[in-house]
């Protein structure tokens, strides 16, 4: 469960999110919509502190994610994001990258963890790409193996 309470973040003087408060339980699916600019980007990112929130609490599974002693690794290992930049590593195949965090981050067996990887690729319309580099692919398929990424961790 995520719970935001209060919300504010500004650069210099943009005021960007004015007191944003949400409740978003498990399992329950939520768009945030606004215009080009609002805000959408930087309230997702302030959720697992990409950005440092100006003031306001931000609650994840009963951690104040918002605590200055919070272990924000530990969060964000649960948390799975799909950037609109994709952010794919661009030295690594398509199925490293989406093997490469259970690998390293939840110490999965190498085998274990391309086979998954490839599971999800597959599941993603892209087996056929797992050998391929990042800048061979189109947009849409960058962004398929950022969702397969993600989902690699088993996010909540
Ligand atoms: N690091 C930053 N420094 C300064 N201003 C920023 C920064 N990041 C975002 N902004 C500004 O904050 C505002 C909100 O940006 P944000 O990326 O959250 O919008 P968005 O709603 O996700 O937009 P879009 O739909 O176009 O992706 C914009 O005016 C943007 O220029």
């Amino acid at each position: 469960m995520i719970e935001v309470n209060n919300l504010h973040k500004s650069f210099g003087n943009l005021k960007v999110l004015k007191g944003i408060s949400e409740k978003v339980e498990e399992s329950e699916v939520v768009c945030v919509i606004g215009p080009s600019g609002s805000g959408k980007s930087t309230f997702l990112r302030c959720l697992n502190l990409l950005e440092t929130p100006t003031s306001g609490e931000i609650w994840i599974d009963g951690v104040k994610v918002t605590d200055p002693n919070v272990n924000i690794n530990k969060i964000r290992e649960e948390v799975g994001m799909v950037f609109q930049r994709f952010n794919l590593f661009p030295h690594m195949t398509a199925l490293k990258n989406v093997a490469i965090a259970p690998i390293k981050v939840r110490g999965l067996p190498e085998k274990e963890a391309y086979d998954r990887a490839y599971y999800l690729l597959k599941k993603v319309g892209l087996e056929d790409k797992a050998d391929v580099y990042p800048s061979s692919l189109s947009g849409g398929q960058q962004q398929r193996v950022a969702i397969a990424r993600a989902l690699a961790m088993h996010p909540k």
